[in-house]
């Protein structure tokens, strides 16, 4: 039987890596770019807001003629027009002259700042109206300038940052009706297994339900990208083989599930070998997820992610995550990765290193982390309540209580610029 040799967990990253590729930019309509990234950097082609502007309800005046207003010694102004927001005066506001003036509504010419509605004492005598101030206005005083918020050609927002509600803001302030985006990466999704039964299938003694397929189509959706769904396949080379190459002349990369490992019905890397794809890695020095395989034909990269869900999970999350990140042009195309304080022992000896599936918390100031569910690979429901792997890294004696650990954050989306790296020195290959 062959016996497989394993790599590094960096090394595994990096060989992926080299076949990385960058997406091209489509335009898309503003209502649909939600968490899409963008295609080119958003640079400011107009002031923000592009007219100075009163940020309070009040009368816009010239703060020279304030200069006497006291308690005892009110000044009286005259109102000569009243505007709201969208709204410009024709009038320039003179000597003792007041413009009524609402939130957001264009400064007078004239005026060089604003009184609150609420400081003023308003008179009407016949048709004539008045207001009375009693405490000088400095010059710009509830004044919002023109450019205080963006300056025309501020680079705001580097290409291939993921767009947020804030950054669609900006995008409909710039008058983006369409957007630039990067085209998302199409993955192909192959479930294999004889045992698996579709999602409306009832239980039979010996099979199960596909989880895996939908697992990592929410992980491709997560991490950015497209997924194209074909059949769950059983363990059978012919069929599995035209899937495959059905799915690469469609996909820009290929996620098989299952059948990787070195029993009599793992046909994966038989295919491979029929395909005439070259595998980058069979073995990896980790747990769970070390028969996860990488292979690589032409451009295209084949992913075959463990059959076990919790390998599984982890082997896209390390492996296929990156890639469709940096796809999107992100410069932190790696899971984000933060220390966090165990809030348990975690007295297990470790010869390799483990991507435990845990919860990170904040406690106060600091973030802490514990494991969630049971650590096996062919465990399902622990990943329905982990956010993050901590990492425990090959070689150590279990950790403590208080011990700070490595986490790796499934959900942030500021994401690292290299992966989590192994210091080899006491862990196994
Ligand atoms: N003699 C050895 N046996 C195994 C080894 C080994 O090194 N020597 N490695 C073990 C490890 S570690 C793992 S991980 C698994 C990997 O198995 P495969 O990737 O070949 O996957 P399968 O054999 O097809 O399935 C494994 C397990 O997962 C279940 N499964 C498969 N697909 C799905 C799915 N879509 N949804 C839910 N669950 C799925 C399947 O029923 C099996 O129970 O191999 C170990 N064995
Ligand atoms: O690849 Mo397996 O998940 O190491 O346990
Ligand atoms: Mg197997």
């Amino acid at each position: 039987m062959e016996r497989r040799r394993p790599i590094w967990v960096k090394d595994a990253i990096e060989k992926v890596m080299e076949w990385k590729r960058l997406g091209s930019v489509e335009w898309i309509s503003i209502n649909e770019c939600d968490n899409r990234f963008l295609g080119e950097p958003l640079i400011s082609d107009h002031d923000v807001p592009h007219f100075d502007r009163s940020p309070y309800d009040g009368f816009a005046i010239r703060s020279e003629d304030t200069l006497n207003a006291t308690s005892e010694n009110p000044v009286c102004f005259e109102v000569i027009d009243e505007i709201g927001a969208g709204q410009v005066s024709p009038l320039k506001v003179s000597q003792f002259q007041a413009i009524r003036i609402m939130t957001g509504a264009a400064l007078p010419q004239g005026a060089d700042c604003v009184i609150m509605l609420e400081l003023v004492k308003e008179e009407q005598q016949e048709n004539k109206k008045t207001i009375m101030i009693k405490r000088k206005v400095k010059t710009g005083e509830n004044v919002s300038f023109k450019g205080e918020d963006v300056k025309k050609g501020d680079r705001l927002i580097p290409k291939g940052t993921i767009i947020t509600p804030g950054v669609k803001a900006l995008l409909a302030t710039f008058g983006y009706s369409r957007v630039p985006v990067i085209k998302k990466p199409i993955i192909g999704v192959i479930a294999t297994g004889s045992e698996l039964l579709d999602v409306d299938e009832p239980l039979e003694h010996g099979k199960i339900r596909n989880s895996n397929g939908y697992m990592i189509e929410s992980q491709i959706v997560r991490a950015g990208a497209e997924v194209r769904k074909y059949e769950n396949r059983a363990d059978e080379i012919k069929s599995l083989c035209t899937a495959i190459e059905t799915a690469l002349s469609e996909c820009d990369y290929i996620i098989t599930t299952g059948g990787v490992s070195v029993g009599d019905y793992d046909y994966l890397p038989e295919i491979y070998k029929r395909l005439g794809a070259n595998v980058l890695f069979n073995k990896i020095a980790m747990r769970p997820g070390s028969v996860t395989t990488v292979a690589n034909l032409n451009d295209k990269l084949l992913f075959g992610l463990s059959g076990n869900p919790s390998a599984c999970y982890v082997g896209f999350e390390l492996y296929v995550r990156p890639i469709i990140r940096f796809w999107l042009h992100s410069e932190k195309p790696y899971l984000t990765k933060a220390k966090a304080t165990l809030r348990t022992d975690f007295p297990k000896p470790n010869p390799f290193n483990r991507f435990v599936r845990s919860r990170v918390t904040f406690d106060m100031d600091k973030l802490v982390v514990e494991p969630v569910g049971l650590d096996k690979s062919n465990v399902v429901s622990s990943i329905a309540w982990a956010n993050c792997l901590m990492v425990i890294p090959g070689g150590t004696r279990g950790y403590k209580v208080g011990d700070a650990v490595d986490v790796l954050l499934f959900e942030d989306q500021t994401g690292s610029d290299e992966p989590w790296i192994e210091i080899h020195k006491s862990s196994k290959l």
